[in-house]
This record gives C-alpha cells, structure tokens and sequence, in this order.
C-alpha cells in the first residue's frame, strides 16, 4: 500500500493549530511555568537511560493535543505501520526503507517480497564481525606479512559521514587501529592521508552504495596506484575490502569476492551505518560495540513503532520542529552535544534531515505550499557558547535547539564533567528566562555608573529569553546510547516528511550539480568550452588559464 498523499494545511488540526498558534505566540515561557508547577514533569518523557525534558517550549497542553491530532489525521501511525512492515514507501525510487531491518532481532521475520532478509542480514553481520576480530587480532596480515595498523574508510554521503561521525563519538571505546577517512574528490584530501599511511599495514574500505560515486571510485583508484607503487598486483585482495550493493561493479574493480560486504537497496545511503557500511565502525571499536549500537538503536525502533504519540520520543521531537517551522516560521533548528565526542554529530545529522526532508514537491507530485525541511546546525558545547552563542541569545532569529548531555563523563573527572554540565543546564535556562531591563538595573547597582550611563547600557543587556529548547539527558556515552540517539533523529526525520506530504528517501535534488560537472570535467580539454551562461563561461576560462 502506498503512503495517502494527504496536504497537512487542509486537515481540521492545521486549521486548529493556525488558530491556536495565534493565542499562544505571545505567551512566555517562564509564565507558563509559573502557571503550571507541574509544567516540567507534565512535558518531559523517561525512557530507558534517556530523559527528554521538552518543557522549555512556547507550548500548552493544548499544543501537543493539536499536534497528535495532526499526526492522527496525516496518518502517521499507518505510516509507521508502512515502514517497518516493509512496504516500498520509498515510491519515487520503487524500493521498501528498511535500515530498521539491520538492526532487528535474528528471530523477527521481515519480508521484502515475500521473502525473510534477517537470514541475510545475520549472514553478512557474522561476516563482518569475523573480518574485525581477524584485522583487529593481527590474525589477518599484510603482503609483507605484518598486522594491520592502519584503517581507510574510501566513501563519501552516506557512505562517509555516518562511520566517520560513529567512529570519532565513540574513540574511548576504540581500540589500537588507526582509522582515516578519505571523501572528498580533492585530490589534497587522498595524498594528505596517504603521506601517513604505510602500504604494508594499511587495509582500505571501499564503501559505495552505488559504486557508482566519482569521488569514490577516484579516490580508490589513486590510492589503489599509490598501494601498487609499493606491492604487486595479487596482494591488492589482501589490502581491499569493498562495501556495496553493486557486486558486479566491485569485482570489475578488482576486489576479490571474499572481499565484498554487500548490502541492500532497501537501505537509504543517509541510514545505512547499520549494515556493512559500519564495517570500519567494527574494525575501529570492535564487534560487540558496533552490536550494541545496533541493540540501542533496535531499543529506540521499538519504543518508536509501540509508544502512544505522546510519550514517543521522536514523534514528539518532530511535532514540535514543525510547530517551530510551519508556524513560528523558525528556519533552523540547532543541535548542542555537551561532549566532544559528539563533533561531527550535526555534520552527519544534516545529511539525514536536510537530503530527506529538502523537498518541494509533495507525495501527488505538486509543489507544496508550506514549509518543509528545516536547516540543521550545531557544534559541541561549551565550544559553542563563545562562537554563536551571541545570536541564539539576542539575535533576530528563532533558534530552536536540542541540547544533549550525559550525565557521567568517559574518563571520570568530575570537577570537569560538572563545569561542563553546569552550562549545559544554565544555556537552557538562560535561554528560557532571559534578563528583563530591571534585573540589568539591578546589577549596575553599586557599579558607581551614572544614572545616564546605566541607561545607555540598559538595552545591550537584556535578555529576550523566550528560547525554546529541548533537554536530552543520557546517563552515559556508550554505543547503546549512541545508537538509541541516532535512531531517535532518524524517526524524527520519518515523522516529519510524513505529515509533511513528501517522500524523504529518495535525492533527486544532488543530481544536477553531478551531471554538469561531468559535462564541465568533459570540456576541460576541449579548444574551447560549450555554451555556458557568461559568468560560469567567465570562470572556466579563467579556470583553464591558472590550473
Ligand atoms: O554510497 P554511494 O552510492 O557512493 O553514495 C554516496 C552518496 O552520494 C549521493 O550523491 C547521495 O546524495 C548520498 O545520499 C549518498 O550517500
């Protein structure tokens, strides 16, 4: 059964909410909260090791009572249904959406057409978790017979951000491989890591969807050159691996068979780390760990698909980044992770939100006419507090933001961990409360300021506050949570393109950019280049007389 093409503006609950919003914008938090002593425990759900406090919202009851009802009348439940029962509700590219398969238990059925996929998937995670526990031991060896110390993730998108982001969040729990990743087609980015790396202790991961990807397959191929520079053509099966779906593509590469991981077009590049796309997951931190991400996110799958909507951690994220978006018209949203670990999370995150939900042209193919996918950033806080900080604050924009935290640190400094988590408690509440004029007065007393200058001052000061946010607190970084909270955005993002109208696995939207530069590549060593507008005709010629 296809997904209903139902447009969100012309349910009873978008015309409830329009009405609703215009009662409730003006309305401050910090009242609400004064209102409603139970406000905090009412908007907050406890789940497993995660507490989500979404109470810092412009919200009432009201609010989340009309959201469900929009989220009923889209028929997000069906929907759900739709998905995990593995239904081709990727329609544009005729294909079921079934990441939440990879990380299902060996025992659950999951047909696609008709025929189970667990056996599969285990098949290929035994492979995976016997390759790594072989690299890992230094049982499996070089061409000069040496162990491997050294790990190249060849990959870009989907194939790229979400290893790389997994690998960097969980390095406590990593082991003595050193793990590189080369995506981008520059060529400085290849032979920057290649002047590191030793041939005889280096083992490469091709991983490709497609194999298809010109960053990749170039990529593979210069650093394939590089590898034969130094060893003979035989021992390239000992030192490549490759990851795809395309398993005739891999072997005209000239990847031995043994060598290949597949995977299935059934999985979505931006929600594949899950399959054999993780493989470099595994050879980083090992197999149980990366089994344990998968166990985390296989947790959050079922409290998503078996939790009422209103103590459903993702489906209430999602209501109310549309409230945000379709009614504040809030044009971004931000994503603070209070660890390190967590650097690259919002890098991979745009990826998932922004490639799925960047879409104008609803599921009956017509142009929609409202909002949908919203821009995603954020960096690690404290970090963050002293670059954009400022603007969050006091600037013109509405910033809706998702804070994480953990409440015990990796390495155990608690004079740290509790610096670190002050902050991320007090931006939220400084975010919520703000500083009115006269608690700014009140602290230039006893400044010895004149009462002219306390007044020049006075507007700089003050705090809107009013900013919502939401508090996702976990126990500890671990490869449970960790998988718990990358499955938790991805129901988001599900959730949002469903009630949104659009169809979010598919991304037609990166392939003209591809196309030209294929056309432009092609007129590099012509006399002169096609028809171009003048200014791409300006710069390509430029281009041509400096190279
Ligand atoms: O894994 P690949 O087939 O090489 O694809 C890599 C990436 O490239 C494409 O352009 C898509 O936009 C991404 O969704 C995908 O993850």
């Amino acid at each position: 059964m296809a997904l209903p093409s139902i447009n969100p503006t012309t349910t009873k609950a978008w015309k409830k909410l329009e009405a609703h919003f215009e009662n409730v914008k003006g309305l401050e938090m910090k009242d609400l909260f004064a209102q409603n002593k139970e406000r905090a425990n009412q908007m907050a759900i406890n789940w497993e090791d995660f507490y989500v406090d979404y109470s810092k919202n412009r919200i009432t009851s009201e609010t989340i009572n009309l959201l469900l009802e929009l989220a009923e009348e889209t028929k997000l439940k069906e929907a759900i249904q739709s998905q995990f029962s593995g239904e081709v509700i990727n329609k544009t590219e005729g294909r079921e959406v079934l990441h939440t398969a990879l990380r299902a238990k060996a025992t659950d059925t999951i047909l696609v057409e008709g025929k189970n996929v667990m056996p599969e998937i285990f098949e290929v995670k035994q492979k995976i978790e016997t390759f790594s526990n072989q690299v890992i031991s230094g049982a499996l060896k070089g061409y000069t017979n040496k162990a491997f110390t050294d790990i190249v993730n060849i990959g870009i998108g989907g194939s790229d951000l979400g290893p790389a982001m997994v690998v960097e969040s969980l390095q406590y729990y990593k082991n003595h491989l050193t793990t590189h990743f080369v995506s981008n087609v520059d060529g400085d980015h290849v032979n920057q890591v290649l002047k590191t790396l030793n041939p005889e202790t280096t083992l490469f991961v091709i991983v490709s969807k497609t194999f298809t990807t010109q960053e990749t397959l170039s990529n593979a191929n210069t650093i394939r050159t590089w590898f034969l520079e130094h060893a003979k053509q035989e021992d390239v099966a000992k030192h490549f691996v490759a990851v795809s779906t395309n398993i005739e593509k891999v072997k005209a590469f000239g990847i031995d068979q043994n060598n290949i991981f597949p995977m299935w077009n059934w999985v979505g590049g931006r929600f594949s780390l899950w399959s054999a796309v993780g493989l470099t997951i595994s050879l980083s931190v090992g197999y149980k760990n990366f089994d344990s991400l998968l166990a985390g996110a296989n947790k959050m799958d079922t409290h998503f698909k078996s939790t009422d909507f209103d103590q459903n951690i993702p489906v209430v994220l999602a209501l109310l980044s549309i409230w945000y978006n379709n009614f504040f018209n809030a044009e971004s949203e931000a994503v603070i992770p209070y660890t390190q670990y967590l650097t690259q999370f919002a890098t991979y995150l745009q990826q998932g939100i922004m490639e799925s939900n960047g879409k104008s042209v609803d599921r009956n193919g017509d142009l929609v006419n409202y909002q949908t996918g919203t821009l995603i950033w954020g960096e690690p806080g404290t970090n963050s507090q002293h670059a954009f900080f400022q603007l969050i604050h006091q600037g013109t924009k509405l910033i809706p933001a998702d804070f994480i935290g953990f409440a015990q640190s990796l390495h155990g400094n608690q004079d740290h961990q509790d610096k670190l988590m002050s902050n991320y408690f007090a931006q939220t509440e400084a975010l919520l409360n703000g500083k009115t004029k006269a608690e700014v007065e009140a602290e230039f007393e006893g400044q010895n300021l004149s009462a002219e200058k306390i007044k020049e001052l006075t507007p700089f000061k003050v705090f809107e506050g009013n900013k919502p946010t939401n508090t996702i607190f976990i126990k500890k970084l671990t490869p449970e949570s960790l998988g718990k909270l990358i499955a938790m955005y991805e129901h988001k993002i599900f959730v949002q393109g469903i009630i949104w109208n659009i169809y979010s696995y598919d991304q037609f939207g990166v392939e003209l950019g591809k196309q030209l530069a294929n056309k432009i590549l092609n007129e590099f060593d012509n006399q002169a280049f096609d028809n171009h507008d003048g200014s791409t005709l300006n710069l390509l010629n430029l281009y041509k007389k400096l190279r």
